[in-house]
């Protein structure tokens, strides 16, 4: 389990998620290269009157890769399939998805990386040829049937492109790679939202949420609703006031770390006397997975300065000692 508020989404938060949703390019706040990029894509495939080529939204969670993919398959007016690395564990459930799309239809992949190696070499074929080989039998008598595909552009989603085979990376048309957003950018997700949701926010309370969202518009949607709600119980305005206390109330600090990124940043300074330490070990430390502290929680806490990668292990710097409080070894204290 991920901290309450982390950058993954919680089965709960999908109904508002959705409703935040941009629908379209234009609305889409920040990323301005990709998108440009995706714009020109798909503008030219339209034209051409032709399948864009595949495409492959690489980044931590919750910087908008879904919300992209439903962008995708609105502005070329098809619908959506929307499926994920996990829930395709054999070539058959591949397959059955696949033989459903109907022409120019949108294949959402989320994970792909998570995806069974004997369905990622069906997709292979699927993304080059628009067909799939389906075994018919089995033993001896198993035979391979062609089977035409109708054309449609897949959307693959990863947090870790480096964890994708060369031959399917290379099978997409067009990679995106999706950065943090800045403060700015995600002032104007909070600004947007709180009035979607119909929730008045002054200009500084903006202001506060945003810098507190670690980069991240899920998170600053998030942030957004404890704020909201903490207003409405105790009857308070939405200024900067609120949403400081509001915070304090869900132990998200002042730099935007809540308490998993604390808990690992401890760890490394006081288990590990500021590193190195591997991820494995870290993780085991702090309770969590692995994948969550790579995906998630390291990507900010090296954004924002306060540890760092080495080829030994991760390393608490100078400003991520300071940040707990503590003075790091070498140094005398203040
Ligand atoms: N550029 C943006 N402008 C406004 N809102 C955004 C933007 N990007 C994301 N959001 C909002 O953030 C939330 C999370 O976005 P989304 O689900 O697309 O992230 P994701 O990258 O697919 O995450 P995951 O990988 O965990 O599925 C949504 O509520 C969406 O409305």
């Amino acid at each position: 389990m991920t901290g309450e508020l982390s950058a993954q989404a919680t089965a709960a938060e999908q109904g508002y998620e959705g409703a935040l949703r941009p629908t379209s390019l234009a609305e889409f706040v920040g990323q301005s290269k990709v998108r440009r990029q995706l714009g020109l894509l798909l503008d030219a495939a339209t034209m051409r009157r032709h399948t864009p080529d595949h495409i492959l939204l690489a980044g931590p969670p919750g910087l908008g890769k879904t919300t992209l993919s439903m962008i995708v398959a609105t502005e070329l007016e098809k619908p959506l399939h929307q499926t994920s690395g996990p829930a395709i564990q054999h070539a058959g459930d591949l397959a059955a998805v696949l033989s459903a799309l109907t022409p120019g239809e949108v294949l959402f992949i989320d994970e792909i990386h998570r995806m069974a190696r004997s369905a990622e070499e069906m997709l292979y074929l699927a993304m080059e040829d628009f067909k799939v080989d389906i075994m018919v039998g089995k033993g001896a008598g198993a035979t391979s049937v062609p089977l035409e595909l109708s054309p449609f552009t897949l959307v693959g989603a990863t947090t870790r492109a480096g964890l994708l085979p060369n031959p399917l990376r290379d099978r997409f048309g067009f990679t995106a790679h999706l950065e943090f957003y800045s403060d700015d950018e995600l002032a104007k997700v909070v600004g947007r939202a709180s009035k979607l949701i119909e929730f008045a926010l002054s200009e500084s309370g903006v202001d506060e949420i945003a810098r507190r969202s670690r980069g991240t518009p899920r998170i600053a949607n998030r942030l957004l609703r404890r704020v909201r709600d903490y207003g409405l119980v105790h009857d308070l305005p939405g200024d900067t006031s609120t949403v400081q206390a509001a915070l304090a109330l869900y132990d998200v600090d002042d730099h935007g770390l809540d308490r998993l990124d604390r808990e690992v940043l401890s760890a490394v300074v006081e288990r590990f006397n500021g590193g190195p330490v591997g991820l494995s070990t870290l993780a085991v430390s702090v309770g969590e997975e692995a994948e969550t502290i790579e995906a998630v929680v390291e990507p900010f806490l090296v954004r924002t300065g306060l540890l760092s990668r080495t080829p030994r292990g991760r390393v608490a710097t100078r400003a991520g000692w300071e940040h707990l409080g503590k003075v790091p070894p070498g140094l005398p204290a203040e």
